[in-house]
């Protein structure tokens, strides 16, 4: 079963449509944030691993509806009836994948374009899943130039005949400019020479194998540009473009235009985000290089390119989880003043599906934390921005603050210029849940309500703004609640976001700025020294507590240890006990009546034997004896007294072998009985053997107790060791602990 969802903000309206403008002659112009939606095409593998399932219909320029595909969690959860698997969507314009780049640019940031060369500020944001098209359609490729190149062209298409030659007008802080003496003017050249030296040969070697370059970039898209801006081409102004290009890792901010990033020894140094006093945060030491040329455009962007990956490389990274920003400032000067300056930035923002990843560790998980805050926070102030907007009671705190990319242009969604965001997608199945978690933050970005100020009405003196976006002072008051929400406890302690104090022109706000920095430094102090305090009772209470539950913590061990050794021993005792006894009552049993020594047996067969041969030899003279007797014993007619004598000896010869025999009858007997006895006698030996071997596998039971009970000591033994290197560990952490003064340890601390 399917259902459809409409979101409230995709409802297809006349008010939500793409050109919703409320304007009013010389007074403040009131948009809804440009989010315009590019579906970029499946690549070939795409096609060949079956990505292809129909997850995206783009129904019209402005609508576009999402089906969720087998397997997503989406379809699962709507099949157990929590959410939809159907969800319609709608933007100030829809691209399809065989929008070209040109058509991209025409459609979306012309506009932002016109107003850039006009004086306003602009940024455009390019949002997606990893993998989405998010860079290419900001840097595009060599054949196809993305917005970039196209914005660089436009740009110096439109100043091309008034371009600024001298480089000593420099922009400072956020809005400001510096005016540069020879010195630095030449320090800045060579500084920018440096640069373009260092990149000059890879470059070379990138257009030799035909990668990207945009200096050959067509300019047939921009010209409707110069027409746009016709009446400015009248007057002698004078433009400079000065361009910086940065990125946003693990919410530090890494300069992309830095010469020593490519060093592959050195750590590459973050940049501070300060405020200028005005409300208006600005990278300090960013590195601005005045351009003149696309082709020196082409080359910056590559060098940054090139340290982004290096960098990506060098920490293992990829730097698709990076935000890159590359920035452009537009300097209008007449004479030796510049009249006014104009910001363009373009914000390839890191892939938004790290956020959902949940088996990220270590480094990863850090990373992901980090990009998810920043993302997050730039959620949490749309959506905070749109709930501001749509309930005028309402007025809510929006997190600006609270991660860099959005401090850094929260004076663009308070109105100080326009932001659009070109949230880009991919039709594979495999991605669908991800892409609709983008797809339902560009729902509630769209919604955002752009209040852009009459350029003409706006004031050029420098103007403190809240984190709403308020100004801290109306008509020369400063508004003192909006003062103390400003400068938070929290924030004064945040030594990365101090303001430059020294740069504001109005001596008021020195003097006030300057009371401010005393009760600071009176604040710090009498925190640190409460810290201090707090931080010796709660180590001491530590440390005895931990001391006591070290100590009742040994002690269960150690009869926890006792018990087990007794207990093994005891069981050991009885093992023995019992092999011992079953041994010897089986010998017992068998051997008690039958046991013959074995030297007495072999004796007593030995004294057989010889029995036997004389059985034998005496059987033998026997029956030669009475063969002879009876052939000469006849008694013959007219024998003599000899012969009788002679018959006599035979008849004493026949008593003895008589005898003899007799003899030897009873000693065949005997033989029997040994005969018998040494039967017996070998069963005997049989079952003594198989007893034996009893006794060796209950002996072998026996060792194998006795290896586990030295097993399980020798376990004790390591466990008492790493008891003490724990104990040992524990007192020098202790000792150590009283002597680091850092804040973010208290909630760690308030917790136990
Ligand atoms: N509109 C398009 N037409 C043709 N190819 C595109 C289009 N959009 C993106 N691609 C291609 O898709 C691939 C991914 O694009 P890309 O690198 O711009 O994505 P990404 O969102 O910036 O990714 P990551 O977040 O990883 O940097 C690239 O090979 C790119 O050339």
């Amino acid at each position: 079963m399917q259902s459809v969802d409409m979101d409230i903000t995709g409802e297809v309206s006349p008010s939500s449509s793409s050109s919703q403008l409320i304007e009013a002659p010389g007074v403040a112009e009131q948009q809804t944030m440009r989010v315009y939606l590019r579906v970029r095409p499946f690549s070939k593998e795409e096609l060949s691993e079956k990505e292809d399932q129909g997850c995206v219909l783009i129904e019209n320029s402005q609508t576009v509806t999402l089906n969720a595909p087998k397997g997503s969690a989406t379809l699962k959860s709507s099949e157990k009836g929590i959410g939809l698997s159907i969800h319609k969507f709608s933007f100030s314009q829809i691209f399809g994948p065989d929008t070209t780049q040109s058509k991209l640019f025409e459609d979306t940031v012309k506009g932002q374009l016109s107003n850039f060369l006009d004086g306003e500020t602009a940024v455009i944001f390019s949002y997606g899943v990893t993998n989405a098209g998010k860079t290419y359609t900001i840097q595009g490729s060599q054949k196809e130039p993305g917005i970039l190149p196209r914005v660089l062209d436009a740009t110096f298409h439109y100043i091309s005949s008034r371009q600024y030659k001298g480089m000593d007008m420099k922009p400072h802080l956020r809005n400001d400019v510096q005016h540069l003496n020879p010195d630095q003017v030449k320090q800045e050249r060579s500084a920018k020479a440096a640069v373009f030296a260092s990149v000059r040969d890879e470059c070379d070697s990138l257009r030799a194998s035909g990668c990207s370059d945009f200096d050959s970039c067509s300019s047939s898209a921009l010209s409707s540009c110069d027409q746009h801006n016709a009446s400015d081409q009248s007057d002698c102004s004078q433009f400079a473009l000065w361009v910086a290009f940065f990125e946003i890792y693990n919410e530090c901010v890494y300069d992309l235009l830095q010469t020593s990033l490519y060093s592959k020894s050195k750590k590459r140094a973050s940049l501070r985000v300060c405020d200028d006093g005005a409300g208006n945060a600005y990278i300090k030491d960013l590195r601005w290089i005045n351009i003149q040329t696309l082709s020196e455009a082409s080359r910056l962007l590559q060098f940054g390119n090139r340290n982004r990956s290096a960098a990506a490389t060098k920490m293992n990274q990829s730097s698709s989880r990076s935000h890159s920003i590359f920035t452009m400032k537009l300097l209008k000067i007449d004479g030796s003043s510049v009249k006014r300056i104009s910001e363009f930035s373009l914000c390839d923002l890191a892939g938004s599906e790290r956020c959902n990843k949940t088996n990220t560790l270590g480094e990863r998980l850090k990373e992901a934390g980090n990009i998810n805050t920043s993302l997050l926070i730039l959620g949490k102030c749309i959506t905070a921005l749109r709930n501001s907007q749509t309930d005028r009671m309402k007025n809510g705190y929006i997190p600006f603050r609270e991660s860099k990319l959005t401090k850094l242009f929260q004076s663009v969604f308070c109105g100080k210029g326009r932001a659009a965001m070109i949230v880009n997608i991919n039709q594979c199945a495999s991605t669908y849940d991800e892409t609709l978690h983008v797809m339902k933050f560009s729902a509630v970005a769209k919604q955002v309500l752009q209040v852009i100020p009459d350029k003409h009405l706006e004031s050029l003196a420098l103007c403190l703004v809240s984190h709403d976006g308020k100004p801290l002072v109306k008509n020369g008051v400063i508004a003192s609640q909006a003062l103390e929400s400003y400068l938070s406890e929290e924030e004064l302690l945040n030594e990365e976001d101090e303001a430059d104090m020294t740069l504001l022109p109005q001596n008021e706000l020195v003097g006030m700025i300057e009371g401010l920095r005393i009760k600071l430094l009176v604040e710090r102090r009498r925190n640190l020294v409460q810290e201090m305090e707090i931080r010796k009772e709660m180590g001491d209470a530590m440390l005895q507590q931990l001391m006591e539950s070290e100590e009742l913590r040994s002690q269960q061990i150690e009869e926890l240890k006792e018990s087990y050794q007794e207990k093994l021993e005891n069981t050991f005792e009885m093992y023995k006990d019992a092999i011992k006894e079953h041994a010897y009552q089986s010998a017992m049993n068998n051997l008690e009546d039958d046991y013959v020594p074995l030297d007495e047996f072999l004796r007593e067969q030995e004294k057989v034997e010889a029995l036997k041969h004389k059985v034998s030899e005496l059987e033998n003279l026997m029956s030669t004896s009475v063969d002879h007797l009876l052939c000469t014993t006849q008694p013959q007619k007219g024998m003599d007294s000899a012969g009788w004598l002679t018959v006599r000896t035979a008849d004493d010869r026949c008593n003895q072998l008589f005898r003899e025999k007799n003899a030897t009858e009873r000693m065949c007997e005997d033989k029997q009985k040994l005969m018998e006895l040494s039967d017996t006698l070998q069963k005997v030996r049989e079952s003594f053997l198989e007893k034996s071997a009893d006794v060796e596998a209950l002996q072998r039971k026996v060792d194998d107790q006795e290896k586990s009970l030295e097993e399980a000591l020798r376990q004790n033994f390591e466990k008492d060791q790493e008891i003490s290197s724990l104990k040992a560990r524990l007192t020098e952490l202790l000792q150590k602990s009283p002597m680091q003064p850092k804040t973010k340890r208290w909630p760690m601390l308030r917790r136990r």
